[in-house]
């Protein structure tokens, strides 16, 4: 861990990140699998393109490069791009995330210690709390903070030079992002979900790192069932390696992919147990809505968040799930997957919503 973040003690977010980096196995393979330079990182290719272009004129012009935001869901390289972004600048990067700057003094000590060129990567920054936002605009646009010094009405204020600097921001939910905020990125990269394609390259890669041997079919299983993430894939890859290694000869097929998927509770499209959960309440409990997030939340025992923002993303892009204005609706895809015969009404948005008060 850099010295100067310990030094500031920027909250416990930026520890357990950090910390959870070194002592947690599973998070330590996350890490050895991260791609570190902009052609090991699999997919992508429209950010990528978008990327290597502000870079490489920042580096020719001999500036940092303009501010990066990366949104998208879970697991789709956000954190491996900001890294990537230091590492091709050559810079270093200071590591922190938005529930960590709870207070603008956190972020004002981070930001003052910063050296010229170096990279700050504020991950969740859609959490960051109001008064260190408003520090972040000043920082982000001319370089500068403004310390406050003393309380109550001697208070003053001492504006303060920084080095310029590349702020890095990653959110899963770009939409929460405030105005002013989103409007100081020079770049936005909206990260997409992978193609099977794209993951059974992640998959052939991971396994070569950790020297898995997979045929090609055992790939594509994976790669099939991964929900468009390479995260997932990695994930996947990794316990199925270990049903190959305990069950069978250690060689990774598709039979044995699909055997090992199966104890896993990951279906044939990939979804796992809270998809299919949300997936369950929504058509039996609901009637296929509409039904509000909180209430679809409640029925499954998850954060609303959580199903926003992990689940969902992907049942819409499956087809399987669409937000309308009065609430979720499940598709005739989710009835159908689910193996269920889909009212004559399923999918409409116009239905009533007695259903909502179902549950307590
Ligand atoms: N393009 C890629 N090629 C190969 N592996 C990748 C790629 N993108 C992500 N990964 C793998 O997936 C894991 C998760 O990626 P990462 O942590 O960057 O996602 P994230 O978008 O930051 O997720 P979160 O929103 O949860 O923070 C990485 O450790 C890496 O192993
Ligand atoms: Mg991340």
């Amino acid at each position: 861990m850099d010295h100067e973040v310990t030094e500031f003690d920027t909250g416990d977010d930026t520890d357990d990140t950090l910390s959870a980096l070194s002592q947690n196995g599973e998070r330590e393979v996350e890490t050895t699998l991260r791609p570190r330079k902009l052609d090991e990182f699999v997919g992508q290719p429209r950010v990528r393109e978008q990327l290597e272009l502000v870079l490489e004129s920042a580096r020719r012009r001999g500036v940092p490069p303009d501010h990066v935001l990366l949104s998208g869901p879970p697991g789709l390289g956000k954190t491996s791009m900001a890294m990537i972004v230091a590492a091709e600048l050559g810079a270093a990067i200071r590591i922190t995330s938005g529930p960590a700057l709870e207070r603008a003094g956190d972020l004002a000590a981070m930001l003052s210690n910063l050296s010229p060129g170096d990279v700050l990567f504020i991950d969740e920054i859609h959490r960051i709390a109001r008064p260190a936002e408003e520090m972040l605009y000043l920082a982000m646009e001319d370089f500068r903070v403004d310390v406050v010094v003393g309380k109550g009405p001697g208070a003053t204020s001492i504006p303060l030079e920084i080095a310029p600097f590349t702020l890095v921001g990653a959110t899963t939910r770009s939409g929460s992002l405030t105005g002013p905020l989103r409007d100081r990125f020079g770049f936005t990269g909206q990260m997409e979900f992978y193609s099977d394609a794209e993951l059974e390259l992640v998959v052939r890669r991971a396994a070569t790192i950790l020297d898995i041997p997979i045929d090609r079919d055992g790939c594509a299983e994976i790669a099939r069932r991964s929900r468009g993430t390479p995260r997932i894939a990695n994930r996947l890859l990794r316990r199925v390696r270990d049903y190959a290694e305990v069950r069978g000869d250690g060689n990774v097929t598709r039979d044995v992919a699909r055997a090992a998927l199966k104890v896993y509770d990951v279906d044939e499209l990939g979804l796992d147990r809270l998809d299919r959960a949300v997936l369950g309440a929504l058509t039996r409990s609901f009637g296929g809505g509409p039904v509000g997030i909180s209430t679809l939340a409640v029925a499954v025992g998850e954060e609303a968040t959580t199903v926003e923002e992990v689940c969902e993303p992907y049942l819409v892009r499956a087809g399987m799930l669409a937000r309308t204005p009065r609430g979720r609706v499940a598709t005739a895809a989710a009835w159908e997957h689910l193996g269920l015969v889909p009212p004559p009404e399923a999918g409409r948005s116009d239905q009533g919503g007695p259903s909502l008060f179902d549950q307590g």
